[in-house]
């Protein structure tokens, strides 16, 4: 707090014999301030800086004041508009008026307090209430009545150390700015040699703090200062609206452009009326509330946590509750809960839940009880933070990271469901492994996600099977992006020391790989069921791998040939041919069909994996609609061919003979004029009767 008793209006002068208590209320006490009494002080409110605090408010606004006791009551804005949060979280400064780090009111008054001059010092601030003393002169002559030497202020830091008197979390507020690297300066309309040590005990350095400095005489002989004889009027704190001047020098030396001054007096609210000064200014009313400040400020606040939890930038949400989607919200989880330096993230992540039945319950309260899904992901726990909701627009409504993990056929409702309601500036990243076809052509998960939001997606792919990352077996991922910093955010979000992600420019070859993976790990499936060994299922891998390249490049020709070689591209086709659930169902499928009892893929999907997703049988078909309609069937044998054995055209034991496979012709099958439609919807058991299969005329690609 500065005083500032100079030019006061004559309508505003207060008698100087007025006591506090019968002064209008410009102030109160927060309760939850504490105030350790220390030596010297009878009252733990310090009634000398009380009375001045209250009698600047009135000196410094007449307007306010008579404001605050007309109306009686005042609204502070303790909720922070999107403008003023904005700005808080790309803050590069922060200046505090000094008395909002200290419990204890002006350190002045204290030392005066300490040195046993209280009552003069009092009847001095009085004298300068009445405006018959500057603002300077003020300063001066309570010098003069304290007239401390340099070691009675050394006794009295010893007294009240900084760390007796720290305003409840101020300490965690300096720190979290810092370690995001926003600048922490101390503004002091008090003076410097008593200022520093509590600029020492927050770890600001002595270059940040702005005050007075004490002027002493010097000792000759002993080259030690031994009187104080005034101080140093050169500083800006030592005339009026010396804040928002300090806030100016402070830009002109460093490159800032977000400046945010937090205090508690009419003076600290002058950084943002006065040009070059504060961008933004937050009133704190955790020791001392002024209605005259609380009612201008744009932002209030009574503690310094609220402060603490707004800078957390980021609040994710994850949208789907299978398997992959409860492991991976489940390391986002353990990542928002760490007590990371910067802090990121707000702990909490809403997770959205198609809801059901589970035992007679519903889904979303089991989890939010126990912090298992016992349906798609039983025995692991999700997070304490974890907070299931069966409203998809409650979960993505305030994220700022926007997590999509749903099988991929529910995606285009999905969207259409959060469509105008997620938050403009959010980001999101697709773990959805799948593609839509359209009339117009392929569209990739993100593709659409972007278009019907309007939001930025990135796509995290990767060889990433649920129940091994659950139990925390390492695993490597990539994230594709095209926007640097969203990416990078996401890998702090999902990064464990279990769960390796590396970022990769190229979004389309990273979730082409994803999709396509699972057609081959159906091959795989086949292989398995017809009772190959590792050679034939590697022949599968192999070929698989070529015809993803091919393909995603003949739809995308910026995909890159070494995303294929990344952990999304081999790595998710080795970890799917050999532990994924297209290839356990494709094996029970085929061992079925060469049974007596032939079964369907829904069939052995609803047995086998009890309410999780096949996704390759889908993906199989909208694959198989763009290779017809582009007449590229034979470019892609082994699609072709995995894409007529689970339809049921040709028998299982054609994956190994791919190229043969693709040559033959399905009787009965659309045009080519026809060709978006699915060759058949719903895969067939065994055919009545085997397919006659005839070779098809070669097709140009
Ligand atoms: N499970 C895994 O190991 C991995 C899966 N993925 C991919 O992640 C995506 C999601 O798979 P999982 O999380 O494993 O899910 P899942 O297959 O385990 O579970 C199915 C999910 O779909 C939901 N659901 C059912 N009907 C729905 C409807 N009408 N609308 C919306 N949701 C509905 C269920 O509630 C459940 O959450 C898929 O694209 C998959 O390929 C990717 C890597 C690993
Ligand atoms: O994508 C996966 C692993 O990365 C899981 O594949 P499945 O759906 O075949 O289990």
């Amino acid at each position: 707090m500065q005083l500032c008793f100079k030019s006061l209006p004559s309508k505003c002068q207060v008698h100087p014999r007025r006591s506090v208590a019968s002064l209008s209320v410009p102030t109160r006490r927060h309760p939850k301030a504490s105030c350790r009494p220390s030596r010297g002080l009878a009252n733990p409110v310090h009634p000398i800086s009380g009375s001045l605090r209250e009698k600047n408010v009135i000196a410094r606004s007449t307007a306010d004041n008579r404001k605050d006791t007309e109306a009686k009551t005042y609204t502070p804005n303790t909720v922070p508009s999107d403008r003023v949060l904005s700005i808080w979280r790309r803050v590069d400064a922060v200046c505090f008026d000094v008395d909002c780090t200290i419990t204890m009111n002006d350190s002045l008054d204290l030392l005066a307090d300490f040195m046993g001059v209280k009552e003069q010092v009092e009847e001095l601030t009085n004298q300068a209430m009445d405006g018959s003393l500057s603002l300077e002169r003020a300063l001066e002559e309570r010098l003069n009545i304290i007239n401390c030497s340099p070691q009675d202020i050394k006794n009295f830091i010893a007294a009240h150390p900084p760390s007796s008197r720290m305003a409840p979390g101020i300490k965690e507020l300096i720190t979290a700015l810092q370690a995001r690297g926003v600048a922490v300066y101390l503004i002091s309309g008090g003076f410097r040699e008593l200022t520093l040590p509590v600029a020492s005990y927050l770890g600001i350095p002595k270059a940040n703090v702005f005050a007075n400095r004490m002027n002493w005489q010097w000792d000759d002989e002993t080259g030690e200062p031994t009187k104080l004889v005034g101080f140093d009027m050169s500083e800006p704190t030592a005339h009026n609206q010396g804040k928002p001047e300090a806030i100016a020098r402070i830009r002109q030396r460093n490159p800032y452009n977000t400046v945010v001054m937090i205090g508690d007096g009419i003076t600290d609210l002058e950084a943002v009326q006065i040009t070059g000064g504060a961008d933004l200014f937050i009133g704190y009313g955790g020791v001392v509330e002024r209605p005259a400040v609380a009612a201008e400020a744009e932002w209030y606040v009574y503690d310094y946590k609220t402060l603490v939890d707004s800078l957390r930038r980021f609040r994710a949400a994850m949208i789907g509750s299978g398997a992959w989607a409860c492991a991976a919200v489940r390391m986002m989880a353990q990542n928002t809960l760490a007590d990371d330096p910067a802090d990121d993230f707000v702990d909490e992540i809403k997770m959205w839940v198609y809801e059901e039945d589970y035992e007679g319950r519903k889904l979303t309260e089991v989890i939010n009880e126990t912090h298992v899904n016992p349906k798609y992901f039983p025995g692991f726990d999700l997070g304490v933070n974890v907070k299931a909701v069966p409203s998809i627009v409650e979960a993505a409504a305030d994220a700022d990271l926007i997590v999509f993990c749903a099988p991929h056929q529910f995606m285009h409702n999905i969207c259409k469901q959060l469509m105008g309601k997620v938050k403009p500036g959010a980001s999101a990243i697709s773990l959805t492994k799948g593609m839509r076809v359209r009339p117009e052509g392929p569209q990739l998960i993100s593709q659409m996600v972007r278009r019907y939001l309007g939001i930025d997606c990135a796509v995290l792919m990767g060889a990433n099977i649920a129940t091994d990352i659950g139990r925390e077996q390492l695993s490597e991922a990539v994230i594709g992006y095209d926007n640097f910093d969203a990416a990078e955010d996401f890998k702090k979000l999902f990064e464990r020391p279990y769960f390796r992600v590396s970022l990769l420019p190229d979004p389309v070859g990273a979730e082409m790989c994803g999709t396509l993976k699972n057609i081959v790990a159906l091959g795989a499936g086949i292989v398995d069921g017809l009772g190959l060994g590792p050679n034939s299922k590697a022949t599968i891998i192999r070929q698989g791998l070529v015809e993803m390249r091919s393909f995603s490049k003949a739809l995308y020709p910026s995909v890159r040939d070494d995303t294929f070689l990344e952990s999304c591209g081999v790595g998710d086709l080795v970890a799917t041919c050999y532990g994924g659930r297209n290839r356990l169902v494709a094996e029970a499928w085929t061992k079925a069909q060469l049974s007596d009892n032939p079964r369907t893929f829904e069939d052995l999907e609803a047995e086998l994996l009890k309410g999780q997703k096949l996704q390759g049988v889908l993906t199989s078909n909208e694959v198989q609609e763009i290779l017809k309609t582009r007449r590229w069937e034979n470019n892609f044998p082994l699609f072709t061919t995995i894409n007529r054995i689970i339809n049921g055209y040709l028998p299982p034991k054609y994956v190994v003979d791919y190229v043969a496979g693709c040559k033959f012709e399905v009787p009965g099958v659309e045009s080519e004029e026809d060709s978006l439609v699915p060759l058949r919807r719903t895969p067939s058991a065994r055919p009545a009767a085997p397919p006659t299969l005839t070779p098809v005329t070669p097709s140009p690609a």
